[in-house]
Formats: structure tokens, C-alpha cells, sequence
């Protein structure tokens, strides 16, 4: 059965199923939050973001951002609460979707896939060109961070 045979509500459920999930971790430490600059592709290569990636079919955001968290810095996490709404990205096809995190056991990032990364505080976070899609989850910041100085 093609979509278009589908009733308006059935479509709307299609839809949201086939729509991508992006999860990407803010990592906050004493009123930090870990930056990272992408190597690629050429389009994005030097624009900010959270590390993170695609959640694989019938894998949980929590699972996939841990997952992520190893591949790209090679820290073992502990996720949080969501920060701020989902973001649509590519004309609706997928969301971004970011989540507070704490590193567990001492862990020390290390830019295994990223050309570089950077612990910003509140006051520092519009030091780097974030890619746009970023900029509302950004703002959630500075209250997270302060709240994480302790
Ligand atoms: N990881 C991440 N991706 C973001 C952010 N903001 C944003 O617009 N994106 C976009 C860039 C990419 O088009 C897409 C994620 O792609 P990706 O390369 O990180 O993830 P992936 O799972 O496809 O790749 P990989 O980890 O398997 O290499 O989402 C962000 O803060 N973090």
C-alpha cells in the first residue's frame, strides 16, 4: 500500500515514523558544556555542534547517544533530561534532538572525529559559529550551566 492510499491520520502517523532522530549530548561539567567543531562534510566542516548521530532502527535515543559518545570521544555517559523542543532539519525529514549529559567515571573527551573540541561556559557560548539548527538548544544554556556550577 502506497502513503497515498492512507486515511489524513494514518499519512500523519507514516510521517512521524519515517522521520530521522538525530540525538546529540550536551556534556555539562562544572558550568561547562563540550563544543565540537565538525571535520565534514565540506557544507558543515568548521560550524559547532553536540556530538551525536543517527538512532538506528530499534535503538533508543539513550542507547544510540551513548554509542555516539563512545565513537566520537570515547567517554562513557550518563543521559538526562531533554533540552529544548525537537529541531526539524532537512526540509522535515529528520529532528535533532538534545539531551543533557554528565560524563561517568572521570572520562576525558578526545576528538576522535571531531577537528576539534572546546569546554565553553555560559559566557562563551557564542564564541563559535554553531550550526543553525543548534542556535534553540543553545539558548536553553546558560540557565543548565549555571545551575551546574554547584
Ligand atoms: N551530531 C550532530 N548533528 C547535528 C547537530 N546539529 C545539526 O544540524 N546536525 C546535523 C548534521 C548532520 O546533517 C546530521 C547528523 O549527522 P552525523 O554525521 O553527526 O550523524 P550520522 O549518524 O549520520 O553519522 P555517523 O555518526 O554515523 O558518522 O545532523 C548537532 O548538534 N549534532
Amino acid at each position: 500500500m502506497g502513503s497515498s492510499d492512507l486515511m489524513p491520520g494514518e499519512q500523519q502517523v507514516s510521517a512521524a515514523k519515517s522521520r530521522k532522530v538525530i540525538v546529540a549530548a550536551a556534556i555539562i561539567t562544572e558550568g561547562r558544556v563540550l563544543a565540537c567543531e565538525r571535520s565534514a562534510p565540506p557544507e558543515v566542516a568548521g560550524r559547532w555542534e553536540f556530538p551525536g548521530g543517527k538512532v538506528e532502527p530499534g535503538e533508543s535515543d539513550e542507547h544510540a547517544l551513548a554509542r555516539e559518545c563512545v565513537e566520537e570521544l570515547d567517554v562513557r555517559v550518563e543521559v538526562g533530561d531533554r533540552i529544548g523542543p525537537d529541531v526539524p532539519l532537512a526540509h522535515g525529514r529528520a529532528v535533532l534532538r538534545v539531551f543533557a549529559v554528565t560524563l561517568l567515571g572521570g572520562d576525558q573527551p578526545r576528538a576522535l572525529e571531531h577537528t576539534a573540541i572546546r569546554w565553553l561556559s555560559a559566557d562563551e557560548l557564542d564564541s563559535v559559529p554553531w550550526l543553525p539548527a543548534d542556535k534553540p538548544i543553545v539558548a536553553e544554556l546558560p540557565e543548565l550551566l549555571r545551575r551546574s556550577r554547584g
